[in-house]
């Protein structure tokens, strides 16, 4: 995150810290606890990296110091990508993992809620973008979980920003003009986190931009609502 500045404990308990383990493991994507089995984060963290094996998800941690080979982590059984996804700048950019065993609530993990199919007309006044990404394009993954607040920016001023780019209707566009808060390299999967009348939604999952924070370049944000029939498939076993 660019120009955030450090959570508290608890503040977003459903954060998680996707690990994977290749050659030494380490932090790869953020993602959002969506029910006691289920995390929603970005197909471009998993894809190419299906093999549920080589996961470790982390919950309930406000610091990557707090990760060591002792601290618990959930294994994953399934991993669910969008069938049309190919890159994150084309749209699609959804995936599910299933975990082994579901987990107990507490108050350091939780769910966050998903945006009702029709939610396309709430204006989210009192949004977040969080994760333990760069601070800076050439930077490094940090040791507190960030948090930046973002503004809607609309899909009309969001396409003028990327004229090379067709800026799908699945998308959410967040971001200042001027540049300086944004998602960057590590934070993909997380949550764009709303706040609307007191309860937190999944309105968006921290998909790309144009290098991070710079003016004119806003953060694109799967829209979580136009993937509720999607999820709801996916998630509910038949
Ligand atoms: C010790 O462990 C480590 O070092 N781990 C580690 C883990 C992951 C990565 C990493 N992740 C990605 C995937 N993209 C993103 O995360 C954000 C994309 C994005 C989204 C929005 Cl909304 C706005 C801007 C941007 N944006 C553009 N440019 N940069 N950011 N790229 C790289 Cl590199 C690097 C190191």
């Amino acid at each position: 995150i660019v120009g955030g500045t450090d959570s508290s404990p608890g503040e977003w308990p459903w954060q998680v810290s996707l690990h994977a383990r290749l050659s030494r493991q380490r932090h790869l994507c953020g993602g959002s606890i969506i029910s006691t089995q289920w995390i929603l984060t970005a197909a471009h963290c998993v894809a190419s990296l299906e093999n549920p094996n080589i996961w470790r998800i982390y919950a309930g941690i406000l610091r990557q110091s707090e990760i060591n080979e002792d601290t618990p982590f959930f294994k994953v059984e399934e991993i669910i990508v969008h069938s049309q996804y190919k890159y994150a700048h084309i749209g699609y950019d959804i995936a599910l993992m299933r975990l082994a065993e579901p987990m107990n609530f507490t108050d350091l993990q939780l769910p966050i809620c998903l945006p009702s199919k029709e939610d396309t007309n709430i204006f989210y006044t009192d949004c977040w973008v969080i994760g333990w990404g760069y601070r800076k394009e050439k930077g490094r993954v940090q040791d507190i979980l960030q948090k930046a607040p973002v503004p809607f920016m609309s899909k009309e001023e969001c396409q003028a920003r990327y004229r090379k780019r067709r800026i799908g209707d699945k998308v959410i566009c967040a971001g200042y003009d001027e540049g300086g808060r944004d998602a960057c390299k590590g934070d993909s999967g997380g949550p764009l986190s709303c706040r609307h009348e007191e309860v937190w939604y999944l309105v968006g999952i921290t998909s790309w931009g144009e290098g991070c924070a710079r003016p004119r370049q806003p953060g694109v944000y799967t829209k979580v609502a136009d993937y509720s029939d999607w999820i709801l498939e996916k998630t509910t076993q038949y």
